[in-house]
């Protein structure tokens, strides 16, 4: 996706993946893959989700990456929070404490703006890409984030013929091609989604839609 799409998309406040509360999967699983610890979690893509106050909460230093400013400012405002405004290139860094978003290109990190990391959330992230665009994520991640570093990563599946992403399709076992050389991979969970659930109907998957919960570990 061009930027371009995104800055759109939060300029004229089209954010249905928005979900303004902590995530149901984060909540039930992060304790699996992060213990009782607070290691720094890096949130790539992160819009303005709730998921990161949650685990800020939890004492993990934070930094979640996100192309809009709208989106950085938005959830400071919005928890009625004050950040620090750094500026900054290739980063803009917003900072509350021990959490941080970096505003702008994911694909600008380097290893060492990552060295302390040792978990990552993706929630939203992966499946808001295209198909070519989900690879060099994956590869980019890969190449920035230390050995040994633990993910969570929540999937949706469906009939690619019944709606166009963002979200997009993701199987399973494309998550498999994606990470299997790199990571050992746990499949935790597949739930199937109702068809009345609103997301569902909103979009047209008439044949309904699954979602994957994973979780990670870098080789
Ligand atoms: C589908 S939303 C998900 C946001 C968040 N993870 C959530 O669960 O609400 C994808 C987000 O990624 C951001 N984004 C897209 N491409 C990006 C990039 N190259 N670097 C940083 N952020 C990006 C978009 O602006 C958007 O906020």
């Amino acid at each position: 996706m061009e930027h371009e799409f995104w800055h759109e998309r939060w300029a004229k406040d089209q954010i249905g993946f928005h979900e303004g509360t902590v995530n149901q999967y984060l909540h039930d699983h992060w304790a699996e893959l992060a213990g009782q610890g607070n290691d720094a979690v890096l949130v790539p893509l992160c819009g303005k989700a709730h998921d990161m106050w949650w685990l800020h909460d939890r004492g993990h230093p934070i930094i979640g990456v996100e192309l809009s400013d709208i989106a950085c400012k938005d959830f400071f405002e919005e928890a009625q929070e004050k950040a620090s405004v750094h500026p900054g290139e290739p980063f803009t860094v917003f900072r509350h404490d021990n959490l941080q978003i970096w505003c702008g290109d994911f694909f600008q990190l380097v290893p060492d703006d990552l060295k302390h990391v040792r978990l990552v959330y993706d929630r939203a992230a992966l499946i808001a890409l295209p198909k070519e665009m989900r690879k060099r994520y994956v590869e980019h991640l890969t190449a920035v984030i230390p050995d040994g570093t633990k993910i969570l990563l929540i999937t949706l599946d469906y009939d690619s013929e019944e709606m166009q992403g963002p979200p997009f399709n993701v199987t399973d076992q494309e998550v498999f091609e994606l990470y299997g050389d790199d990571y050992e991979i746990n499949h935790v969970l597949k739930r199937d989604m109702a068809r009345d659930n609103p997301f569902a109907k909103r979009r047209g998957l008439r044949n309904g839609a699954a979602e994957s919960v994973f979780t990670l570990r870098k080789k």
